[in-house]
């Protein structure tokens, strides 16, 4: 090939730049660095002593992957966290191209997230959004009633807002134990979640043995394996034997009505799921789901809380569609446009992950006039792309107004263009565009329908301060929150 790779640090004999990459961690900001250092969009670093990996940050070059050479980035690569989580590559995300991820991206796409099921679950999302407005309520009366509202963890409440619904979806109830009196989750959800946020932090975490991979299973040098290898028992402690009980119901006969996913995902017959599929893509079901909605609610609610304008434009849209009588409901997701626009906004400045999971290439091609052989990883940057000074505005200023198409058009939360990643696009792209728009609109909506929202009275604002190892807020939101709508209107159960 007579085109040069993208540009990048020169990698040594064998072991490419990895004792660079060790020794400037977090690796995504040290990759976002060398994109500046070599003023360039496409970035290539070589890892260990064949792996090219491809960093993008320009629209144009991520459309160039994504959508006119999809087909020859449809791969994913084999690493251990991935290997773990879908044990052997049974389930979608993880799964490299073939068979395989074809047979479960078109389970998934249409018998779990067709429009019919989204429809058929509905009342379950709906007992979610009720429990929500329930459990801030409570928390907010448990405390020092001299204080005019109370103090509320937002990230407590946003993760377990869309856990509790994906069990009650899958599983068809909300808690693996019996949670508490508060209608709040239990011992058993929060171990369920922390572990689900551990598999998410290392899962396509730059580990060394996956670019030496004759090392693994011979030495577990960062600890990442045995850190992934503790969260998936954790969280397979709760799903698995449900999983093994429904299915002996269905055996028995004491089934007969299905009800939720699983009872879906057990009764199909062509194909035929085994239950160590149906137990893998379970797990990487509840994994795909519970990051970019709970931390992109709590950036945005924190962008809101220090910009009251924005806060108030969203408070009056939601007076406007719904009105002060009844709470908002899915059915008027689609006209909550300046809602919307503000979770874009939070998904283009604060992604959760930095990069896509990686898109490993078929075979060898040219990309923006730059060799892309065959087996390298492409990462599109979600921060490097939804930052990019010469497509965005002031990139760093939180502006809803930026997504807002005007001529009464909807907004919507997907990303065709690229110029953000939000849902991504192609062949590999999130199936789970509608559940994933309802519960992040609905969790939002709710929020600022149901309560005012201040910075807690000892500070003027808010301090919103990104982690270093992460996107994500270095400390959990907690705010103020009082009722706003008249008391019978919050759900009592
Ligand atoms: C706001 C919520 C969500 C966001 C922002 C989101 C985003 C994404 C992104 C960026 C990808 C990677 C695409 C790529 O590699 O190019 C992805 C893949 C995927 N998502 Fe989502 N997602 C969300 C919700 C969901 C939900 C609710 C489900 C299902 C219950 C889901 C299931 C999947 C699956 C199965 C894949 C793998 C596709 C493949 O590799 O072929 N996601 N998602």
């Amino acid at each position: 090939n007579p085109h040069p790779l993208p540009p990048g640090p020169t990698p040594l004999p064998f072991i490419g730049c990895t004792i660079q990459m060790l020794l400037n961690k977090p690796t995504f900001r040290w990759i976002h660095k060398l994109m500046d250092q070599f003023d360039t969009p496409i970035l290539c670093v070589r890892l260990g002593p064949s792996t090219h990996v491809i960093a993008v940050s320009s629209p144009d070059i991520a459309c160039e992957f994504l959508k006119k050479q999809d087909d020859i980035f449809i791969s994913r690569p084999d690493f251990l966290s991935a290997n773990l989580i879908s044990d052997g590559y049974l389930t979608t995300i993880m799964s490299p191209f073939g068979e395989q991820w074809r047979k479960m991206k078109r389970v998934i796409n249409r018998e779990l997230l067709s429009p019919q099921i989204h429809k058929w679950l509905q009342p379950k999302r709906d007992e979610e959004a009720d429990q929500l407005l329930r459990y801030v309520c409570n928390q907010i009366e448990k405390q020092d009633s001299t204080i005019d509202g109370g103090l509320i963890n937002v990230r407590t409440v946003s993760q377990h807002f869309v856990a509790n619904a994906l069990r009650n979806i899958v599983f068809g109830k909300r808690f693996f134990g019996q949670g508490t009196e508060d209608g709040g989750q239990g011992e058993e959800e929060t171990e369920h979640v922390a572990a689900l946020f551990t598999i998410l932090k290392y899962v396509y975490a730059f580990c060394i043995t996956d670019y030496f991979p004759w090392l693994r299973g011979k030495t577990d040098f960062d600890g990442h394996e045995k850190i992934m290898r503790t969260a998936i028992e954790t969280v397979r402690k709760y799903q698995d034997p449900l999983v093994d009980e429904r299915i002996q119901m269905w055996n028995n006969g004491a089934r007969r009505e299905k009800c939720d996913m699983l009872d879906v995902l057990i009764e199909l017959k062509n194909p035929k799921l085994t239950p160590e599929e149906i137990k893998a893509q379970i797990l990487e079901l509840m994994i795909a789901t519970i990051d970019n909605t709970s931390n992109a609610i709590e950036w945005a609610m924190g962008e809101m809380i220090n910009k009251p304008m924005i806060l108030r434009r969203s408070v009056e849209e939601l007076d406007r569609v719904v009105g002060g009588e009844k709470l908002v409901e899915e059915q008027d997701v689609p006209q909550l446009n300046y809602i919307k626009a503000c979770i874009k906004e939070a998904f283009r400045l604060h992604p959760f992950v930095p990069f896509l999971p990686p898109h490993v290439s078929t075979m060898d091609t040219t990309v923006a006039g730059y060799f892309i052989p065959k087996g390298s990883h492409v990462i599109l940057s979600r921060f490097g792309l939804g930052r990019n000074p010469n497509v965005w505005l002031d990139p760093l200023r939180f502006d809803p107004d930026r997504h807002l198409c005007g001529d009464g058009k909807q907004v919507l939360l997907t990303d065709d263009g690229l110029r953000l990643i939000s849902f991504s696009t192609g062949k590999r792209g999130c199936p789970g565009i509608m559940l994933g728009t309802t519960m992040t609109t609905m969790l939002l909506a709710r929020m600022v329908q149901g309560f005012t929202w201040e910075a807690p009275r000892n500070e003027s604002s808010i301090k919103l301060v990104e982690n270093h190892d992460d996107n994500r807020l270095a400390k959990p939101l907690v705010v103020i929150a009082k009722p706003r709508l008249s008391q019978y209107m919050y759900p009592r159960y």
